[in-house]
């Protein structure tokens, strides 16, 4: 099996205070997992490490093959989709969707780079597999937010990524945009050729059955990673969320809710 992450006893400090401490854990192609953890658990922190942006302070850390220290990050970068809300904020109201996706290929902001006629079918082609091809010719300030986050994804898709990354790609949404993005990345992350998906979020019942894997970060440490469905017991989910909670099982989700 081919790894994608591989983070070994990783340690990240700042002012003196662990950020996060002794991170282990490995992902495998092929493997999609989903990351939960609380306000302020390191979530962030461990993305900016796998993209290269920060370092870690001791420990290891491969992605893709790539020991940091001795790769080009810019090279191995544009092998990773990154969507973020932080992403979202550097989009300009008034771009078209289609160029906002196109802009993927060049991992840039706006799109200042030629591009040919297979680029832009690329594009429309990523945006059909989002189910948001119905918007060419928009602006992205008159999509809705799951709109948008449909034409991130679809963007963060353009550059055949090894590894995509959804860091909580479900904030802002209404119930129902909030399921419709949930079984739109599902149906993506089934897909034969799809890339390994990394799903951020703060919400139990948002990780679908196809997130067979899950990182329950706390406090910058590892509390729990394995089988999701092993993991999400009442047992568990209470400790690590220091509050008595239930867990109920539905469509192969849980659903959590306090005691
Ligand atoms: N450069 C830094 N210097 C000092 N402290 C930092 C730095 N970066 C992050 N932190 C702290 O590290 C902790 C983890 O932050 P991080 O943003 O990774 O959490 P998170 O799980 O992504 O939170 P959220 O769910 O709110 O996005 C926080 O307490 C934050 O204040």
């Amino acid at each position: 099996m081919e790894t994608v992450v591989d983070i070994q006893d990783v340690s990240w400090k700042r002012q003196g205070k662990s950020i996060l401490s002794n991170i282990n854990w490995k992902v495998e192609r092929r493997e999609h997992w989903a990351i939960l953890g609380l306000n302020g658990s390191g979530k962030t922190t461990l993305l900016n490490m796998i993209n290269g942006y920060i370092w870690p302070t001791t420990g290891n850390i491969s992605v893709l093959g790539q020991t940091f220290g001795r790769t080009d990050l810019r090279e191995l970068r544009k092998s990773i989709g990154w969507v973020s809300s932080s992403l979202g904020e550097r989009i300009k109201g008034s771009s078209l969707v289609e160029e906002i996706v196109l802009s993927g290929k060049f991992s840039s902001i706006g799109l200042y780079d030629s591009y040919t006629e297979m680029d832009r079918n690329r594009a429309l082609e990523m945006m059909e597999k989002l189910g948001c091809s119905k918007l060419v010719g928009r602006t992205y300030q008159t999509c809705s937010q799951g709109e948008k986050q449909k034409v991130l994804i679809a963007r963060g898709l353009m550059g055949s990524p090894k590894l995509l990354i959804l860091d909580e790609p479900t904030n802002g949404l209404d119930f129902l945009s909030r399921e419709d993005l949930l079984l739109t990345v599902d149906r993506l992350a089934r897909q034969e050729n799809a890339p390994t998906i990394i799903f951020v979020t703060h919400h139990v019942e948002e990780i679908l059955p196809v997130f067979s894997k899950t990182l329950l970060l706390r406090e910058g440490s590892v509390y729990a990673q394995g089988y999701t469905e092993e993991i999400f017991t009442k047992e568990n989910l209470s400790q690590f969320f220091s509050t008595s909670v239930e867990v109920e099982w539905k469509r192969n989700r849980a659903w959590m809710s306090l005691r």
